[in-house]
């Protein structure tokens, strides 16, 4: 199961070189759920990220019956969804679904392919509650039956054939936004999507399911509209590059003081995030297709205020990596968590290796500067255990990050891009 898997890190080196940034998680799970629709043809996805949750993602699509082929070397997979539309296959099962987010995003696929979905888990990373309602609420208001039965805490979808409708999301949800366009691009008539997400993610699934024949409008707006189509066709994407590996890079090079080049990554997808980085003495400048990133080793990092938030906000995913830089600036940091009601237990695993931070609900104040110094230290959830990465760099002696898999559910090779820049890190 990959339980086993840590990470050990020795501080104090600076990170300068290269890094490639790798293909998006939150833009090629909801592709992978996309490609499902297609009955015809063979969908290539490129620059997809070598991660545990694309493995999970792949894992799901053979089990509803698709062909799957994962060319490592090339980033790339194919998929052929056309024998989907057994009925009995349209199950998505707990010891799969539950393991990854991401499992929500092939509902709308089975609905539309084989009349009908169970959803048996979804899972992702532990932060407060996460709730699904505005999914199941919006495929209920396209005409799907979607009921509970709460003896085995299983969800049940049935869906005939879906029709056009007004829908809203209470809070503009990333995978809610995609999942109801998924769900009315092959409905019977227009729908309307209100306060839907702006994530760039967001953007590159409406290209791609547009490529397929999809008819969207008003993708970026918050105000979508979908205008049904009878079938959509197998087609080729190159994935968008993955902003929160691009801010994690960025925050481990401003905590160790170096110099990196982040080849693929966009600073327009950082948001929030550029200005408050800036803020805190760290250099950007945009090369083309390429980010440099300075932080001048000579000079303290400045406290910074953030607030999490939808994109353009500060996104909720660089969060956690903020606060481990901010145990470094000199000065009060502080930051309030405003997506997740559970997304510090983070504070507890930097304490362990002298931080001082506290807590108080959603929000935390961090009183830096702290000397860090190596720990055995639990990742909570992804972005935790990339935090403590970026905090063993800083950290003297030795950091052991663990379980490893929470950190290899979303970063794509880490111990080898960080060695290449110069750290001194193992995957174990
Ligand atoms: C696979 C994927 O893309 N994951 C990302 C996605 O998660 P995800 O799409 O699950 O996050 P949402 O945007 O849906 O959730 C944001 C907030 O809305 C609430 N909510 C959401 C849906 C719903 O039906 N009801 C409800 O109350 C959630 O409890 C949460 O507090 O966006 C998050 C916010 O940017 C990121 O942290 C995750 O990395
Ligand atoms: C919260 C995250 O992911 P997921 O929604 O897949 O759990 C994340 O990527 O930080």
């Amino acid at each position: 199961m990959g339980q086993e898997v840590r990470y050990r890190v020795r501080g104090g080196r600076p990170l300068n070189g290269t890094a490639f940034i790798q293909g998006a998680k939150n833009a090629v799970l909801p592709m992978i759920g996309a490609a499902l629709l297609a009955a015809k043809g063979r969908t290539v996805l490129r620059n997809v990220p070598i991660i545990e949750d694309v493995y999970r993602a792949l894992e799901l699509a053979e089990h509803v019956g698709a062909k799957v082929e994962f060319h490592k070397a090339e980033r790339t997979v194919v998929i052929d969804a056309s024998q989907l539309g057994d009925p009995e296959r349209a199950v998505l099962p707990a010891h799969i679904a539950a393991r990854f987010r991401g499992s929500v995003l092939f509902v709308p696929a089975l609905m539309h392919r084989m009349g009908r979905a169970r959803i048996e888990g979804v899972g992702g990373c532990n932060l407060g509650s996460r709730n699904l309602d505005f999914h199941y609420r919006g495929f209920a208001r396209l005409g799907a039956e979607v009921s509970e039965d709460s003896e085995r805490n299983h969800i049940n979808v049935k869906a005939g054939s879906l029709r056009g409708g007004h829908l809203y999301l209470d809070t503009p949800s990333h995978t809610g936004t995609e999942n109801l366009i998924m769900a009315s691009v092959l409905a019977q008539g227009t729908t309307v999507i209100e306060h839907a997400a702006l994530e760039p993610e967001v953007i590159d699934v409406i290209e791609f399911l547009s490529r397929m024949g999809a008819r969207i409008s008003g993708g970026g707006t918050g105000f979508i509209t979908v205008e049904g189509v009878d079938e959509l066709t197998a087609v080729e994407h190159t994935i968008m590059s993955d902003r929160i590996d691009s801010g994690v890079f960025a925050m481990m090079t401003a905590a160790t003081g170096g110099e990196v080049s982040l080849v693929g990554a966009n600073i327009e997808h950082l948001g929030v995030a550029r200005w408050k980085l800036e803020q805190m003495g760290v250099e950007f400048a945009q090369q083309g297709a390429v980010l440099h990133v300075r932080r001048d080793a000579n000079t303290l990092l400045r406290p910074i205020n953030a607030v999490t938030s939808p994109y353009p906000g500060f996104a909720t995913d660089l969060q956690s990596p903020l606060m481990a830089l901010s145990t470094l600036a000199d000065g009060e940091s502080y930051i309030h968590e405003a997506i997740y009601d559970g997304r510090f237990a983070l504070a507890d695993e930097l304490n362990k290796m002298g931080a001082k931070v506290e807590v108080a609900g959603t929000r935390a104040i961090v009183h830096g500067p702290t000397d860090l110094h190596g720990s055995e230290v639990v990742a909570h959830d992804l972005r935790t255990g990339a935090a403590l990465l970026l905090a063993g760099l800083a950290a003297d002696g030795e950091t052991v990050v663990a379980p490893g898999y929470l950190v290899d559910r979303g970063h794509s090779q880490f111990s080898a891009r960080l060695t290449a820049l110069g750290a001194d890190v193992e995957r174990v």
